[in-house]
C-alpha cells in the first residue's frame, strides 16, 4: 500500500522556505521535512495540506503551485509525497509537533539532514526557481 501524504514548502517574501524538524516521538526523529501529513479519507489533498499546516504549525496557508508527487519506498513503507508551494496567509508559527523549524534560503536547504523523500521534491522545487 502506498500511503499518500501532502507537505507544504511554504515561501516567505524572501523566498526562503519553511522546514521543521522532526521530534524524537515521531518516526524519522531528526529529520528534517516539509511539514504536512497523510490524506485522511474523504479529503482532497489540498484540504489534508491546509488541515495539516494549520494542526501542526498554527498557520493559515494559500497553495500557489504543485509540484510532481513522488513515491519513496522506505523500508517499513511507501509514501507519495503530494508537494504544494504555499504562502502564508495569517498565523505565527507555534509548534504542535516537531521540535524546531526555521526559514531556510537556498545555500541553508541543501545543508539539511532531509528525510529521504523530501530530496526529490527540493531538487525539483531549486530547479524552477532558479
Ligand atoms: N509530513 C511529512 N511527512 C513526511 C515527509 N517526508 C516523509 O518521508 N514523510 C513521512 O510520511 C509520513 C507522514 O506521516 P505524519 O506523521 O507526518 O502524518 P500524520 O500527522 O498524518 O500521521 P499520524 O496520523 O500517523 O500521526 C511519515 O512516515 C513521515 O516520516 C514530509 O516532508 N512531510
Amino acid at each position: 500500500m502506498i500511503i499518500p501524504v501532502v507537505c507544504a514548502l511554504i515561501v516567505d517574501d524572501d523566498g526562503r522556505v519553511l522546514a521543521a524538524r522532526r521530534s524524537l516521538s515521531m518516526d524519522l526523529p531528526g529529520k528534517w521535512e516539509f511539514p504536512g501529513g497523510k490524506v485522511e479519507l474523504g479529503e482532497t489533498p489540498e484540504e489534508a495540506l491546509i488541515r495539516e499546516i494549520k494542526e501542526e504549525l498554527d498557520l493559515v496557508v494559500r497553495v500557489s503551485a504543485t509540484l510532481p508527487d513522488y513515491v519513496h519506498h522506505y523500508k517499513e513503507k511507501s509514501i507519495k509525497l503530494i508537494p504544494f508551494v504555499c504562502s502564508v496567509v495569517s498565523g505565527k508559527v507555534s509548534l504542535k509537533e516537531h521540535e524546531s523549524w526555521n526559514w531556510f534560503n537556498r545555500n541553508e536547504l541543501q545543508q539539511l539532514d532531509w528525510a529521504e523523500a523530501d530530496i526529490p521534491i527540493l531538487k525539483e522545487y531549486l530547479l524552477i526557481v532558479t
